[in-house]
């Protein structure tokens, strides 16, 4: 009996960008072309980690994908919708967490749920749950003036989940970290991401940090920012900082910086 035919199932991107350009008008009249042609698609689950130069478009990048910015022309998906403003569904990190210094970590935490009048006992155990999984759990009535830049990160970051969004995205959320905290920042925030199997977005100017946490990384170029380079990150699963030291890792770092000084831009 001959079976009808079924097209291949194939996953709809949990988001993508197809022929992006943002210009922004600066302050003397002219144009400031940030992004150009920019493309691709990213799957439910994946981690992918974007990498650049100073102004090469990044932030104008993950906040088009956010809602908070328009592009100049082409479309950015999400779920399979085109992203028009502001959405419910993600989650933003940014470089400094923002925390009210009134308010204990948990309280914090909390804010978005109360924002969008969630309930709040639900709210309450899955910020605990979030608490929990960044090492906060014993911290919760505790202020933020009482943590540590990293720790106050980490609040941050369980904020950002507390509201189960379909997709995650962090700008810069290390950099103002030193070097030692970071690297436990980003062993923390791979293990939340493979407990939690979230799609995540970053953006970083650090190539390391791009490779370690990345399933692959976008590198883009000095302004106009462009991709020039989407490289697929084969190493193992739970990723370790002893991977730091292994030639493989070592040869994803040269190979992009290699791209990126060709490109003409590394800061
Ligand atoms: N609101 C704005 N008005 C005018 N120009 C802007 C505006 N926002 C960004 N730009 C310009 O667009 C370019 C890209 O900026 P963007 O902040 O996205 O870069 P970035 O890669 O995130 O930089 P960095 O790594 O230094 O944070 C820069 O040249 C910036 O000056």
């Amino acid at each position: 009996m001959n079976m009808p035919w079924t097209p291949p199932q194939v996953e709809a991107p949990a988001f993508g960008f197809h022929r992006l350009q943002k210009v922004f008008r600066s302050k003397d009249g002219g144009d400031v072309i940030a992004l150009r042609d920019v493309g691709f698609d990213v799957r439910q689950g994946e981690f992918v980690t974007v990498v650049g130069p100073s102004g090469c478009g990044k932030s104008t990048l993950l906040r088009i994908l956010a809602g908070l910015e328009r592009a100049s022309s082409g479309t950015v998906s999400l779920g399979g919708q085109a992203v028009t403003g502001p959405s419910r569904d993600i989650g933003v990190v940014f470089q400094a967490p923002v925390l009210l210094p009134w308010r204990t970590v948990l309280q914090n935490v909390l804010v978005p749920a109360q924002i969008q009048g969630r309930d709040m006992k639900v709210a309450t155990e899955r910020a605990m749950h979030y608490l929990t999984l960044v090492g906060l759990e014993n911290f919760a009535t505790k202020y933020p003036g009482e943590l540590s830049g990293g720790m106050q990160q980490r609040v941050g970051i369980a904020r950002a989940f507390v509201n189960d969004p379909m997709l995650l995205l962090m700008d810069e959320p290390f950099g103002a970290l030193d070097a030692m905290t970071r690297e436990t920042m980003n062993l923390e925030l791979h293990k939340l991401k493979e407990r939690t199997g979230a799609t995540i977005m970053l953006v970083t100017h650090s190539i390391p940090e791009a490779v370690f946490l990345g399933d692959r990384v976008v590198v883009m170029s000095p302004r106009p920012g462009r991709v020039t380079q989407i490289v697929d990150v084969d190493l193992p699963h739970p990723r370790s900082l002893d991977m730091i030291n292994t030639d493989r890792f070592g040869t994803y770092v040269s190979g992009i910086r290699a791209n990126l000084n060709a490109a003409g831009g590394l800061d």
